[in-house]
């Protein structure tokens, strides 16, 4: 069902400082940043040859990486986004499956103006899953 792995995503609290890391440090070619109002998250993309990292900060009050960073105050993997052909099949294969989708269930418009839906890291070896439509 999963396809190509679309970006892994990095929780910080200085995006702009994780941006010169990774522009200054590591020059590697980073994007600028973009607040996500309704994901509760501001993100900047590094684009690598073969798959992008996200970092992500957080935005506005009750931000979804808000706890993440309080148990990882210098940030860590937040997730990984795997595309898929149809995301409301891949969900409802989930769900018949017993894995939790997270929120309402109904994919949002994601960082690249595609669907996603996040899925429980308890049901995904410890780790946090986006699906994106591809
Ligand atoms: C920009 C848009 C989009 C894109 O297009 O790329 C994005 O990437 S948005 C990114 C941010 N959005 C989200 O993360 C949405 C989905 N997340 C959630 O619904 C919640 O954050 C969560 C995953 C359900 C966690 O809930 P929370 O209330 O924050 O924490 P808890 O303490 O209740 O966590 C329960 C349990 O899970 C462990 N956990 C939490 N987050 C992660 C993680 N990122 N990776 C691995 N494990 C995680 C947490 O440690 C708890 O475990 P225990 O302590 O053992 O109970
Ligand atoms: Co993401």
């Amino acid at each position: 069902m999963i396809g190509r792995l679309n970006h892994v995503a990095i929780a910080v609290r200085d995006i702009a400082k994780a941006s010169a890391v990774y522009r200054d440090t590591l020059g590697a070619e980073v994007s600028e940043k973009v607040a996500q109002p309704d994901h509760g998250v501001s993100t900047v993309f590094i684009h690598l040859p073969n798959t992008k990292i996200e970092l992500l900060e957080p935005l506005g009050e009750g931000s979804p990486i808000a706890k993440f960073l309080d148990k990882n105050p210098d940030g860590g993997i937040h997730h990984v986004c795997y595309e898929v052909d149809d995301i409301k099949a891949a969900r409802d294969k989930l769900k018949a499956d017993g894995a939790r989708v997270l929120g309402d269930g109904e994919p949002k418009i994601g960082a690249h103006g595609k669907p996603v839906l996040f899925l429980h890291p308890k049901d995904f070896c410890g780790t946090l899953v986006e699906l994106e439509q591809a």
